[in-house]
C-alpha cells in the first residue's frame, strides 16, 4: 500500500510551525493507522517511520533556519516572535511557556490536521524554498520527487540519490550532514532490526558500507560557534580545502567551504567518479569492518547532531512518541527523560489548565491552610521524580485533586474527559438525576459518564458548566493513563501479569492481555513486546514487566539491553494476588 502524495502543495507561511503539524499528525488515529498499515506493508516499523519524521523535521527546521538565516544555536533577540501556543489562550503572553517552535505569530490559532503525505510535502516545499533563495555557495542536496511514495520509493530513490553524495563525501571526507541525511536512509533500509542487507550471507548493502565509511571519515557534526576546535572546519580534514583570507573557512552547516565552491560542485558530481570513489568507500568500510568486528550500527540521536536539535525534535512529539523513542539508544534516553522535555509538555499541555482561576484559587486555599498552620507533608514543595514523573501524576490526579470535597448539593464539581464542570446549578434539572452526579461528583467521572452515553444534545449542553476546559482533541495521553487502565483491568481481573521467556541472555516478562482485557492493557502489552523483540534481534536483553514478591507488583518497567530500567510508578499499580493477577 502506497501513500498518494499527489497532493497540492499548500503555500508555506515563512512562519510554519512543524512542531503543530506532527503533534496533529501523531494525535490523528485515522493517519496513525494509514501509517501502520503502509509501514507493514512496506517493511518498515511504525518505529522507524517515526524517527524518519522526526528527521525530516529536523531537516526541516535546519532549512527553515537557514531560509530565514537564523541563527544556530537560536539567538533570542533575532527569534522570530513566538505566538502564545493555541493550548494557552488565557494567561498573558508574559507568562506563557511556548514550546519552541510550536507556534508562530500569524499563524491560524487551530492547527490543521495533518497527515504523512502533508507533513511531506510541507518538508519538501521548504526544501525547496530553501534551495531557491540559499546563497549559490551553500551546498543544499537536491530533492527528491515531490510525486512519491515516502514509504517504498522514498527509500529507492533518496538511495539512488545518497550513494551519488556519499560518493562525494567519501570524496571529499567532510561533510557531515550528509553522514546523517543518510541515516534516516539507512535506518529506512535497515528495516528495524538494526541489520542491513542479506542476513542470509551476512552481506551489508553498499549504503551501509559507504554509511560506515563516511561516518568514520566524519567528525561529530557541530554547529559553528559552538567553541574552536569543533566545527568540522577547525581542525578537521581540510586536506583539499583552502581557507579563504577574512572569509569563514565554515558553511553554516559547519563543514569547511572555500568560497570558490558552488552550489554545483556540490551537487553535479560525475557519476564515473562517484563510482570509484564508492568502491573506494566500501573497501575502506570492509577494512574498518574487518578491523572492529562489533561496530554498533549508527543510531538516531547518537549522530553528534547538537543537543539542541536533538531536544527540539522530543520537544515536538507527543508524549507517548517520546517514550516510544526513549528505548532505541542511551543519547535518546538520555534525551527523551530530559527535566526540560517533559517541563515544556506539562506547560504546553497543563498550563492553562494550572494557570485557570479555579486552579489557581484551590491552590491558594491550600496555601492558607498551610499558612493556617497545618502540617505540610514532608514532601510538599518538593517535585519528586522529575518532571516526567510530575507529568504523569498532573494528568491522572489534577481533576481529583481540584474537584476533592465538592460532591455536596451547594457545590458539585465534576472532572469529565480532561475538564472540570461545575454542575451545582444543573443538579436539580439533570435528566439523569441529581443523585447521580452526586455520588460520582467530587472527582473524575468520566468512566460512569460515558458509560450511559450521553447524547450529542447532552454534551452540547456540558459548556455551559465549564470552568476548566478540556484539552483540544488530539493531546494525547502518557504512559499513566494507560496504566491506570491497566491497574483497573489488574484489579477486575480483565488482565493479568504472565512470564515469558525471550531468547538472549535475559529472560523477559510481558504484561499480557487476557481475553476481554481492556484496549489499554493491550496497548501497553504490544508496545512492550515490540520492545522486547526489539531488543532480542539486537542481541540479547529483555523487555520486563516485573512482578515482586509478596503478591504485590513491585514495579512495572523495561529493562533493556543497556541494563537500564525504564521505570514506571510503583503506585500506578494495585496489589495483585500470587501468581498474577486474574
Ligand atoms: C455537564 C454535565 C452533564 C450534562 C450536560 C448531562 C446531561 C444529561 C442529559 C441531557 C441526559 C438525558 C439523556 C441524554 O440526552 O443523553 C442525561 C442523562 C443521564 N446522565 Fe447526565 N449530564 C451530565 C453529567 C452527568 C454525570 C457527571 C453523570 C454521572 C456520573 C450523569 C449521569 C446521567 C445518567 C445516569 C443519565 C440517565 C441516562 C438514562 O436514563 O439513560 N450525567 N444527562
Amino acid at each position: 500500500m502506497g501513500i498518494d502524495l499527489h497532493l497540492p502543495l499548500p503555500d508555506l507561511p515563512p512562519n510554519m510551525a512543524w512542531g503543530g503539524m506532527l503533534e496533529a499528525y501523531f494525535a490523528n488515529a485515522e493517519a496513525l493507522a494509514e501509517l501502520a498499515a503502509a509501514a507493514r506493508s512496506a517493511g518498515v516499523s511504525k518505529q522507524t517511520v517515526v524517527e524518519v519524521v522526526a528527521l525530516l523535521v529536523v531537516s526541516a527546521i535546519t532549512y527553515y533556519r537557514m531560509y530565514h538565516q537564523l541563527p544556530y544555536p537560536p539567538d533570542p533577540a533575532r527569534e522570530p516572535r513566538l505566538r502564545p501556543c493555541p493550548l494557552q489562550t488565557e494567561a498573558t503572553e508574559d507568562e506563557h511557556v511556548v514550546p519552541q517552535g510550536f507556534s508562530h505569530e500569524g499563524q491560524p490559532a487551530s492547527e490543521p490536521t495533518a497527515s504523512l503525505p502533508a507533513i511531506l510535502n510541507h518538508l519538501y516545499a521548504t526544501l525547496a524554498a530553501a534551495r531557491l533563495h540559499a546563497p549559490p555557495t551553500l551546498p543544499l542536496p537536491s530533492l527528491p520527487s515531490l510525486a512519491m511514495d515516502p514509504l517504498t520509493s522514498f527509500p529507492a530513490k533518496l538511495l539512488a540519490e545518497m550513494q551519488e553524495k556519499l560518493a562525494a563525501v567519501v570524496k571529499e571526507g567532510e561533510e557531515a550532514e550528509w553522514a546523517w541525511l543518510c541515516l534516516l536512509l539507512q535506518r529506512v533500509l535497515h528495516k528495524e532490526d538494526g541489520t542491513d542487507g542479506d542476513r542470509e550471507t551476512g552481506q551489508t548493502s553498499l549504503a551501509t558500507r559507504m554509511l560506515s565509511a563516511a561516518m568514520a571519515q566524519c567528525r561529530p557534526f557541530r554547529w559553528p560557534g559552538e567553541g574552536p576546535g569543533q566545527g568540522l572546519g577547525e581542525g578537521g580534514r581540510e586536506e583539499g580545502r583552502e581557507r579563504v583570507e577574512g572569509k569563514p573557512a565554515q558553511s553554516m552547516f559547519g563543514w569547511p567551504i572555500a568560497d570558490t565552491t558552488t552550489h554545483d560542485d556540490v551537487c553535479d558530481i560525475d557519476t564515473e567518479e562517484a563510482e570509484a570513489a564508492a568502491e573506494a568507500a566500501a573497501a575502506a568500510a570492509a577494512a574498518l569492518a574487518a578491523a572492529s568486528k562489533a561496530v554498533p550500527p549508527p543510531h538516531f540521536l547518537s549522530t553528534g547532531l547538537p543537543d539542541e536539535v536533538q531536544l527540539e525534535i522530543v520537544e515536538y512529539l507527543q508524549p507517548r512518541d517520546v517514550l516510544r523513542l526513549t528505548p532505541v539508544s542511551r543519547a535518546a534516553r538520555r534525551l527523551g527523560e530530559g527535566e526540560q522535555v517533559w517541563r515544556t509538555k506539562w506547560a504546553a499541555r497543563f498550563g492553562p489548565i494550572w494557570r485557570s482561576a479555579p486552579v489557581q484559587k484551590a491552590e491558594m486555599a491550600r496555601k492558607a491552610r498551610r499558612a493556617d498552620g497545618q502540617r505540610a507533608s514532608a514532601t510538599d514543595g518538593e517535585m519528586e521524580g522529575g518532571w516526567r514523573h510530575f507529568y504523569s501524576v498532573f494528568e491522572l490526579e489534577w481533576a481529583a485533586w481540584l474537584c476533592a470535597g465538592r460532591n455536596r448539593e451547594d457545590s458539585c464539581w465534576v472532572g469529565l474527559e480532561g475538564g472540570v464542570y461545575d454542575l451545582t446549578a444543573f443538579l436539580e434539572i439533570h435528566p439523569g438525576s441529581k443523585e447521580t452526579i452526586l455520588v460520582n461528583a467530587g472527582g473524575d467521572a468520566t468512566a460512569f459518564f460515558q458509560d450511559v452515553g450521553h447524547s450529542a444534545q447532552a454534551r452540547a449542553m456540558m459548556a455551559d458548566f465549564c470552568i476548566v476546559p478540556p484539552p483540544p482533541q488530539g493531546v494525547g495521553h502518557t504512559e499513566a493513563c494507560v496504566l491506570h487502565s491497566v491497574k483497573e483491568a489488574l484489579r477486575e481481573g480483565r488482565a493479568g501479569i504472565e512470564g515469558r521467556k525471550e531468547g538472549g541472555k535475559g529472560g523477559g516478562r510481558a504484561l499480557m492481555g487476557r481475553g476481554g482485557a481492556a484496549g489499554a492493557v493491550s496497548t501497553l502489552a504490544a508496545h512492550l513486546s515490540e520492545q522486547a523483540a526489539m531488543m532480542m534481534r539486537r542481541g540479547g536483553g529483555a523487555a520486563v514487566v516485573e512482578v515482586g514478591g509478596g503478591g504485590r507488583v513491585e514495579e512495572v518497567g523495561q529493562v533493556h539491553r543497556d541494563g537500564l530500567l525504564h521505570h514506571v510508578s510503583e503506585w500506578l499499580l494495585p496489589p495483585v494476588v500470587p501468581g498474577g493477577g486474574g
